[in-house]
């Protein structure tokens, strides 16, 4: 009773899973060409297969002849075989290019906060791990499940037409058959979708285990990490196991139930035969159909487990890809003057990863084009919070920045990007030349271009230059991972550069000279902000902790526990006798002091 093989009941999908299936073959539809053809050669395979187990057919009359047919059939197969795996193989590279592409396009979409709340380890097992299982399968099992079913089909007409009686007796088990397995089918499915799941935790121990290895090595930690990558394995491998008695259970229940049809069959096959319903030689005919339709049904089935697997892995993906950003979309303001000047009107954040915390309080202040202004404040205060909104890496939960007197996200995202640069707190270099780095993202037009001198202009006034010449091949000079070969200071310089080549209208500075020594500290102040271009008009946000850094600054924010506490110049903030300005700075000169 082969043909009531567990898998084909487990044909009836989910209609969830059937609509994820559905969009996943959607997604091939520019393959369907090359797959057709990669279809009918595999048929023309088969076709010459068959040939090559007839070709003596005609006894040994036509000996030679039939040894050349025989070598002609057996060769073409071969070749046609040959022809549809390099086929299927283009197939499932350029769905899988495809695939990736949209996938990685629709995380490059999303707001910042979704890679604070997502593990980077497990998008980008979507990106590599699952895309891949998408992409063979669809490839890989059209052609196969096109074949089985013709073949399934043909089959059981051909059961039909020798005996319907013993068709139907085939048929009686099939309820049975068709409930263990669905059962087991949607079991299978949610196994594969945990070690899916599992082996993405391991992806992402092991991708924040290789970036963080020097934090690793010095508290020698690799045990540890070794120990945390290995459970999470070890757990898959449970998840396997329980895979692995399902499939053997499925089959010994197919396989007695298949021998209890067969029984079942073989007798009432021969009544019939006994009563000259049936003739002999057709019994026997029915038999080897009946075992023929169980191989079918077992390369059906393989299929439909692949197809699940594939399911649970593209719902993953298909999720990623309808994300929506939650972030309010970016304009398309792109004014000719862009003066600089920045309002907060009563600002306040809270970030995604911590919905239940406020980490900046109703903010209100201006800042005028072309002045240099400071956050100051303890750690956690705020002050990189306040940057953050600026590039919109996240967007107020209440209030409003204007920047020229234009809300922010009412400008276009490059505009925008292009006016405002930033230094961050730990400047990430590109592993890529000093040069590629400084220009990053620098397309030549009539403001900026690459060339040399403007490389070597934008490095002097971050202080680079110096260093830069004194290395062996100079701005050919390679960074490293996220900068790794260059100092902190080195980096830091860099990254300056890689800001103010771009001649921003607004430049953010977020500690971004805290690993300088007080000398080069001093030198690229000076050429940043006190001694600006009176060319261009340049409005300068530092976040400090080296208050005497800061004193020449137009204004300086005091931010306290997620509120602006005082703001003013140098001067006036001192006068406070109670102000917390007045303290950080008392308690800085006690420490240079002492
Ligand atoms: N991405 C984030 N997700 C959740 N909370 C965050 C995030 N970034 C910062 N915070 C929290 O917001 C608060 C303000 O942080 P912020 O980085 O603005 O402080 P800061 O004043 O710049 O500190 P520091 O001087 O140490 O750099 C802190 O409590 C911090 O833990």
């Amino acid at each position: 009773m082969n043909c009531f093989k567990k898998q084909e009941n487990d044909l009836q999908f989910k209609p969830k899973q059937r609509r994820v299936l559905k969009r996943l073959f959607r997604y091939s539809r520019p393959d369907w060409p090359l797959i057709t053809l990669g279809t009918i050669v595999l048929l023309g395979a088969a076709i010459c297969k068959l040939l090559s187990s007839v070709a003596f057919k005609d006894t040994w009359k036509q000996f030679k002849h039939n040894l050349i047919m025989f070598v002609i059939v057996n060769f073409a197969g071969g070749f046609l075989g040959g022809f549809r795996i390099g086929i299927f193989a283009i197939c499932v590279s350029r769905l899988n290019i495809r695939l990736r592409i949209k996938l990685f396009q629709s995380y490059l979409r999303q707001e910042i906060g979704f890679f604070d709340t997502h593990e980077s380890g497990k998008l980008l097992s979507r990106l590599n791990h699952d895309t891949q299982i998408m992409s063979s399968t669809v490839a890989n099992n059209t052609a196969q499940c096109i074949g089985a079913f013709v073949k399934f089909v043909g089959t059981f007409i051909m059961m039909i037409k020798l005996s319907l009686h013993l068709t139907i007796a085939c048929l009686i088990g099939a309820p049975l058959i068709l409930i263990v397995a669905k059962i087991s089918g949607n079991a299978h499915r949610r196994i594969s979708e945990k070690v899916q799941d599992l082996s993405a935790d391991a992806s992402e121990i092991a991708e924040e285990t290789i970036q963080t290895i020097r934090t690793v090595r010095s508290f020698g930690n690799e045990d540890g990490e070794l120990k945390r990558f290995a459970d999470i394995l070890q757990q898959a491998y449970k998840a396997s196991l329980i895979q692995a008695a399902l499939s053997a259970g499925q089959k010994w229940f197919v396989e007695l139930a298949q021998l209890g049809m067969s029984v079942v069959m073989l007798y009432y096959g021969a009544e019939l035969v006994r009563d000259n319903r049936v003739a002999g030689p057709d019994l026997l005919a029915f038999v080897i159909y009946q075992l023929t339709l169980g191989a079918i049904l077992s390369d059906i089935s393989q299929i439909y487990t692949a197809l699940m697997t594939a399911a649970g892995a593209s719902q993953s993906v298909f999720d990623y890809l309808d994300r929506k950003p939650m972030q309010r979309p970016n304009g398309t303001l792109q004014p000719n003057e862009f003066r600089g000047e920045i309002e907060f009107n009563n600002v306040a954040l809270v970030y995604p990863a911590r919905p239940d915390e406020i980490a900046l309080h109703s903010i209100t202040f201006k800042i005028e084009p072309g002045q240099t202004c400071a956050f100051v404040g303890p750690s956690g205060s705020g002050k990189s919070s306040c940057i953050n909104l600026l590039e919109r890496f996240y967007d107020p939960s209440s209030g409003t920045i204007l920047i020229d007197g234009r809300e922010i996200h009412d400008y276009d995202h490059k505009y925008l990007h292009r006016k405002i640069a930033m230094v961050g707190q730990e400047p990430i270099l590109f592993n890529r030349s000093i040069k590629e780095n400084i220009t990053y993202a620098i397309n030549d037009d009539e403001n900026n271009n690459k060339d040399d001198a403007t490389v070597i202009y934008a490095a002097q006034e971050a202080n680079a230059h110096g260093f830069v010449t004194d290395l062996v091949n100079g701005y050919n000079t390679k960074c490293g991972q996220r900068g790794g070969h260059l100092s902190g200071g080195q980096k830091q310089r860099i990254s300056i550069a890689r800001a103010i080549i771009r001649k921003p209208t607004i430049l953010l500075l977020d500690e971004a000279t805290s690993a300088l020594d007080p000398v080069n500290e001093r030198l690229i102040q000076d050429a940043l902000f006190y001694n600006k271009d009176k060319q261009e008009q340049r409005t300068v946000l530092i976040s400090a902790h080296r208050l005497s850094t800061i004193e020449r600054c137009d204004k300086i924010f005091v931010i306290h526990k997620g509120n602006l506490t005082e703001q003013g110049t140098h001067e006036e903030l001192m006068e406070n006798d109670n102000g917390i300005y007045r303290e950080l700075v008392r308690r800085q000169k006690m420490d240079i002091d002492s």
